[in-house]
């Protein structure tokens, strides 16, 4: 018997342009090349933990709904509690990562692309925006940089080894096994969703996806 093809495939596979945009985004293929500017690398850094700051609130914010909106006999609650015990650790990390580049975060000003990207997270965060679309972006926003960071690891890849740290984050294994996780959730919503909810959670995968290549941009001094 043949598996059945997930909502969440069916994307993929009808986004792979735009996916492929964010998950192969020149910044990254800088990394994976040997090739990026530095201060590029610090830019991105610095304006990562802004972002990552804002998105801890978002991540909460899809913990209530898990507890409220899913039977949750499937353990969405104790998976995204996970997350959001790696983002205290990843806190600390870019903490430790400025100190060791030079960079001063308490001097940061959030750029035009993280601004609007924070502000596309706290437009999720409303409590009517359903559980399903809400956990589209949450998957969406932790496998991109999953994908896109794995990619640097790759046998064939010439990552400065000063930034294997930073690729190991969110390339490693078992930071893939939690995307999965995240997307079995995802798939398991999805199938029993409403039309119009399924197709709002296809357009915010998609604004996700926007902001990601934006995000990339700004780093990459593109704006
Ligand atoms: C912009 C962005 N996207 C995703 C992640 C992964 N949490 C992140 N740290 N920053």
């Amino acid at each position: 018997m043949q598996a059945k093809i997930t909502v969440t495939e069916t994307w993929l596979r009808k986004h792979r342009y735009l996916y492929d945009g964010a998950t192969r985004h020149p910044f990254i293929r800088s990394i994976r090349d040997g090739n990026i500017d530095i201060s590029a690398f610090k830019t991105w850094l610095g304006q990562d933990y802004i972002f990552v700051r804002a998105f801890v609130p978002f991540v909460a914010s899809i913990l209530t709904k898990a507890y409220k909106g899913s039977d949750d006999g499937n353990g969405d609650v104790e998976v995204i509690l996970g997350g959001v015990a790696a983002l205290h650790d990843e806190i600390s990390w870019f903490k430790k990562e400025a100190f060791k580049w030079g960079v001063q975060l308490s001097s940061i000003v959030p750029q035009k692309a993280n601004q609007e990207y924070c502000r596309f997270l706290e437009s999720l965060i409303s409590p009517e925006v359903e559980y399903t679309v809400a956990a589209v972006a949450f998957w969406a926003i932790e496998t991109i940089y999953q994908e896109s960071f794995a990619h640097c690891l790759e046998d064939d890849s010439k990552t400065p080894p000063e930034l294997k740290e930073t690729c190991q984050r969110w390339g490693n294994e078992s930071f893939g096994e939690y995307c999965n996780s995240l997307r079995n959730i995802v798939d398991r919503q999805l199938e029993k969703a409403s039309d119009d909810v399924v197709t709002k959670a296809e357009a915010t995968l998609l604004r996700v996806l926007e902001h990601e290549v934006d995000f990339w941009n700004m780093s990459h001094g593109r704006t």
